[in-house]
């Protein structure tokens, strides 16, 4: 068996192995997305396939719509060359349940993968002719934090980004030039409104896409690459709105042991690939069961009905509470905790993590202790029932696959976020006092030393990709496993820059908790551990 179109033919046998399929006919949704292409998402990867095209593919299923979503890739054209063009753009999802069974689903809802990239014209006039078309409903981003930064950690803007930002629309590179100038081209052919809506776990996203946007915009405006009306058409939200959302659902990279049991079913061609670009993507996604995707309801040219595919549309503010529910305190802080901890520890499961006392205590004070407090009910998802279900079900999980050395990838991207927002918090409340913290900078001293690339047991340890890796490793060149006090004095820039913690260490009263915490996990083989064990 085969998954592509062709492949689905064989159906009684697709249908035997207890894969669900496709309630509708892929080519006919090709054809009418190719009429009326409502959505576009950037960002191809693992995430998008198995839970934003499963979004897509019940509203087909249910007959609520008839076009599909069209998959854009900036960044990684090899997903599109190796995974999109071989399957027909089709994804197996595989859904791992806590009992060790899974639920397979052919998702065939995206009607084709484009590479966005502005000196191809035969894949850049597709898109350009999508943002032309006025039925353009939205465009969806999973891109991943950096993909939305333009400056890099001094605040200056990227060598890209300049670029991008002196030569104009035709030769934009960015993510975000891209999207600016898709934009432009719609502008210029009618001004059709149209939302545009960042799905990635930061903080206020969709301000974050907004802001690049318009910051690239805005220069091509000064540069004489687009007339002034055009950041007038951006910045009004009747025209071009930028909702906020949350998303959830734990989606770790393809796993062999996912391979093995596909082709034991007779599903061919299932081998992972690892691209140039340092993606894990395969031609089936796994995950868990449980999602979670809230958006602000602000779409000025109408959209898809996502409330008929389990999508809570809202308010702005109650996005705004889930999303900071999630990232900042009962979710991803305890992820980034695990991630770090984890590698240096030697683990290569999370679920296994969840089995040590001393992990699962870190992250239960971390999510319970310090982020609750200054957490809001959103009213749509009780916060304590949510951090429950993240602690007691769904990381202990053992059939999910979900790796540290996964989640330690970007950590520099994702600290502002996952620890920054509640020391803020803290620091913002007079009743509270941020330096009474313990676990979160713990957390982020275990960050540091994960950076030295040396395990818990003094041995060279892998560290996963993080575009300011080199910076910070330079940073701490001198500082010696085995040698605490060569830890002294070296983190003062590091712990006092604000686009790293999102507040300035120092000033919040944590910075030299966090230099000692440090030091003393230099200590010598076990020191990770035996610090864990003297805060805990
Ligand atoms: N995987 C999850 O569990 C999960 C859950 C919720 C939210 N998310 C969000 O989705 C994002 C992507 O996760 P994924 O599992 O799809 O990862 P992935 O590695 O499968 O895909 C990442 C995608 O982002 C693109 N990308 C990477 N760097 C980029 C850059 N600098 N500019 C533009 N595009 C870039 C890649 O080309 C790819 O399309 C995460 O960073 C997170 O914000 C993921
Ligand atoms: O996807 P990232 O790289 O931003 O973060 C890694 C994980 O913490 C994240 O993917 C979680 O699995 C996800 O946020 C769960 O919804």
């Amino acid at each position: 068996m085969k998954l592509s179109y062709e492949g689905l033919a064989e159906r009684e046998q697709w249908l035997a192995t207890g894969t669900a399929l496709p309630e509708y006919d892929w080519k006919t949704m090709c054809q009418a997305t190719e009429e009326a292409p409502v959505w576009v998402h950037f960002g191809a990867g693992n995430i998008f396939r198995g839970f934003i095209a499963g979004l897509s593919q019940r509203l087909l299923n249910k007959g609520l719509s008839e076009s599909g979503i069209v998959a854009a890739e900036t960044f990684d054209y090899d997903i599109i060359d190796k995974i999109y063009a071989p399957h027909d753009s089709m994804t197996l999802m595989v859904s791992l349940k806590p009992d060790g069974s899974t639920e397979k689903e052919v998702i065939a809802s995206i009607a084709k993968g484009v590479k966005a990239d502005s000196s191809d014209a035969s894949q850049w006039d597709v898109l350009k002719g999508i943002f032309e078309n006025p039925k353009l409903q939205m465009a969806s981003f999973t891109i991943t934090e950096k993909g939305y930064a333009l400056e890099d950690m001094q605040g200056n803007l990227m060598g890209v980004v300049k670029a991008d930002m002196e030569e104009g629309p035709a030769k934009a590179r960015h993510a975000m030039s891209v999207v600016a100038a898709l934009m432009l081209a719609r502008f210029q052919a009618g001004a059709a409104p149209v939302a545009l809506v960042s799905m990635d776990n930061c903080s206020h996203n969709g301000e974050k896409l907004r802001n690049s946007v318009l910051a690239i915009a805005k220069a091509w405006c000064e540069n004489g690459h687009a007339p002034a009306e055009f950041l007038g058409y951006l910045e009004d939200e009747s025209r071009a709105s930028f909702p906020w959302s949350m998303i959830d659902k734990i989606t770790p990279r393809p796993a062999e042991v996912i391979e093995k049991q596909l082709e034991e079913l007779g599903i061919e061609d299932m081998a992972p690939v690892i691209t140039s670009k340092k993606t894990y993507i395969a031609p089936f996604v796994n995950a868990e069961i449980p999602q979670y995707l809230v958006v602000e309801d602000r779409f000025p040219n109408g959209r898809p009905k996502l409330e008929e595919a389990g999508v809570y549309m809202t308010t702005r503010e109650t996005v705004n509470m889930t999303e900071r529910m999630k990232v900042t305190t009962c979710l991803n802080p305890l992820h980034t905790a695990l991630a770090v901890y984890g590698c240096m520890l030697g683990y290569e499961s999370i679920a296994s993590e969840m089995k040590d006392g001393d992990l699962k205590a870190l992250v239960e004070h971390i999510g319970y202790d310090e982020g609750m407090p200054v957490v809001t009910d959103p009213g749509i998802l009780s916060p304590m029932d949510f951090i429950h279900e993240v602690v007691d079900q769904r990381l202990p999980n053992p059939f999910i696959p979900d790796m540290p050395q996964r989640i330690a990838t970007d950590t520099s991207q994702k600290i502002p976020i996952r620890f920054g927002e509640t020391i803020k918090s803290y620091m913002a409340d007079d009743a509270l006092d941020a330096g009474s913290l313990t676990y979160i900078p713990l957390a982020l001293a275990g960050w540091l030393r994960y950076l030295l690339a040396v395990d818990d047991e003094g041995k060279e340890m892998a560290v996963s990709p993080d575009p300011m890796l080199e910076m910070l490793q330079t940073a701490l060149a001198d500082v010696k496993f085995g040698e605490p006090e060569s830890g002294r004095g070296k983190l003062h820039d590091i712990l006092s820059n604000p686009v790293l913690f999102g507040v300035n260490l120092y000033e919040a009263g944590l910075g030299d908790k966090v230099e000692d915490m440090f030091c003393q996990m230099l200590a010598g083989p076990g020191a990770v551990r035996g610090t864990l064990r003297k805060y805990l």
